[in-house]
């Protein structure tokens, strides 16, 4: 076999060879019908096939030529002797693309499709009502005859994928917010958006490091999952509640998957919603590959009770006028339910690949509802700084990687502390140009925070005095609140 294919390359050097002797001394004419004919003889014995990808088809632009271009920026960067180099008005990142008459191997499926790139000068114009751009560009893809089947259309639907995911990828965040209160903009959107530059990454983020690599790992989990959420049936949607102290880095954990993955964000104000269904809308509007967040949310609605029905009225209720007031107020505030199928229900799955993510600092207030397995998939808590997030404070805030010194003599202290990340970051970021006078700071401020600590454990004989004295003072006050409000409550008791 490998004979014959030596033998029909150098039957088509041959060609070549007296197609060029030709063309230096026949007349034009006789120049273009010779090559085409040579053309389509030698694409007749040879193994190869050619596909040319003009960047238009003279009036529109063609959307495959510049999906090539994208696709070919990744190898581009590390493979191509010769690159250019661009940068979209929209983005902040570069991108490479294939040098005119410069050729990239790729492969795929066991197939080794070449790309060539060519930019050749248009013919002067004659008589066009539009003008035309000087250059001529086009992609040629070269393949043997035998991949055909494997690569068309496999290989050119692999391609646009790959084009999609890097333009997203090299556009900027877009943090949406629905500020707007129910209103729409021109476009009849609810969400109004700016980037989205928040610096924080997983590299950044102070927390144990077992952890973190498993909610990254989860993350990219979820990202490529769209073959095994399609096979079990549930909906390509995850949720995480963040909870814990303020301050402890759950706004910065939101700005951390979102610069991982690349998503959007849609920062969900809830108090600025006014019914289920103007939550439905504003959801229907999100578009995928995006991270939905509700921060605080045990302070954004009444959670408290998704079964609680209005109290039933009658039309012949002297003290109400309009019997159905109550019921129509109901309808014009979020309930837990609308929530829960804003999350959960089917409008969640209009679209796909999408992130929930709830914020608290009193998990204990949420209703059990909301914590039910399968609906927030991972709880994750975020703690006071522990050792191992302190080095990368330290590190990323000090310069200091590794042993040191400063860094031991504060090891035992920070459990008993209890600070969190801000507070040490604000505490480091002052002496930022010093490291040892900030991990001094740093130890102080622990040992005031451990000492403080314990005195609320222990507290001594004359605290303690202090405190039932405090405490005595404010009980009558306390019993005349309770009488005032158990006599209120009497009071509506009897009337209804
Ligand atoms: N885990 C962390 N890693 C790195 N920096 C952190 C971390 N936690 C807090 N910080 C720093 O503290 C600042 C405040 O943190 P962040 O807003 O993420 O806290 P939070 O938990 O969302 O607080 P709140 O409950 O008040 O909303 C951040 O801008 C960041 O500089
Ligand atoms: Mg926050």
């Amino acid at each position: 076999m490998k004979e014959v294919w030596a033998s029909l390359a150098s039957l088509m050097g041959v060609i070549a060879f007296i197609q060029a002797l030709l063309h230096t001394v026949l007349p034009p004419e006789f120049r273009s019908m010779l090559t085409s004919f040579f053309a389509r003889f030698s694409s007749v014995f040879s193994p190869f096939c050619y596909f040319d990808i003009h960047d238009s088809d003279g009036v529109s632009p063609n959307d495959l030529y510049s999906s090539v271009q994208l696709y070919l920026s990744r190898s581009a960067s590390t493979l191509a002797s010769r690159a250019s180099l661009s940068r979209l008005s929209n983005s902040s990142a570069f991108t490479f693309s294939l040098s005119s008459n410069h050729i990239l191997k790729d492969s795929f499926n066991g197939a080794i499709p070449v790309w060539e790139h060519i930019i050749s000068q248009r013919q002067a114009q004659t008589i066009s009502w539009r003008p035309m751009p000087e250059e001529k560009r086009m992609f040629v893809l070269k393949m043997h005859k035998k991949d055909r089947q494997v690569l068309i259309p496999a290989y050119l639907d692999h391609v646009m994928a790959v084009a999609a995911e890097i333009r997203r990828r090299n556009r900027d965040r877009l943090l949406y917010t629905n500020t707007r209160g129910g209103s729409m903009d021109g476009r009849g959107l609810p969400w109004e958006s700016v980037p989205f530059k928040h610096p924080s990454t997983f590299d950044t983020l102070a927390m144990n490091p077992a952890k973190k690599a498993e909610i990254k790992g989860d993350l990219d989990d979820f990202a490529k999952g769209e073959d095994f959420y399609k096979k079990t049936g549930r909906a390509w949607k995850r949720g995480y509640l963040l909870y814990g102290p303020p301050g402890t880095g759950k706004s910065s954990m939101i700005a951390a998957m979102a610069n991982h993955l690349g998503y959007d964000i849609y920062d969900l104000e809830l108090t600025e919603v006014h019914s289920n269904s103007e939550l439905r809308k504003l959801l229907i509007k999100t578009t995928s590959k995006s991270i939905i967040v509700i921060e605080d949310i045990d302070c954004s609605i009444d959670l408290s009770n998704r079964a609680k029905k209005p109290k039933p009225t009658t039309p012949s209720d002297p003290s109400n006028p309009t019997p159905n007031l109550q019921e129509e107020n109901n309808t014009k505030t979020v309930t837990l339910s609308g929530l829960l199928n804003f999350t959960d229900g089917l409008w969640s799955c209009c679209g796909s690949e999408r992130i929930f993510v709830f914020t608290t600092n009193h998990i204990e207030k949420l209703d059990p509802a909301l914590l039910r397995s399968g609906r927030m998939d991972m709880h994750i808590f975020m703690s006071y700084c522990c050792y191992e997030a302190l080095k990368i404070l330290v590190t990323n805030y000090l310069g200091i990687e590794g042993e040191d010194e400063g860094l031991k003599a504060v090891e035992a202290l920070v459990d008993e502390a209890e600070m969190t990340p801000a507070d040490i970051s604000e505490i480091l970021i002052k002496r930022r140009r010093d490291p040892k006078k900030a991990l001094e700071d740093l130890k102080a401020a622990m040992e005031k925070r451990a000492e403080q600590k314990e005195r609320v454990r222990n507290p001594t004989s004359e605290e303690v005095a202090e405190e039932q004295e405090k405490r005595a003072l404010e009980t009558p006050k306390e019993n005349g609140l309770e009488e005032e409000v158990s006599k209120e409550e009497s009071e509506k008791d009897q009337d209804s």
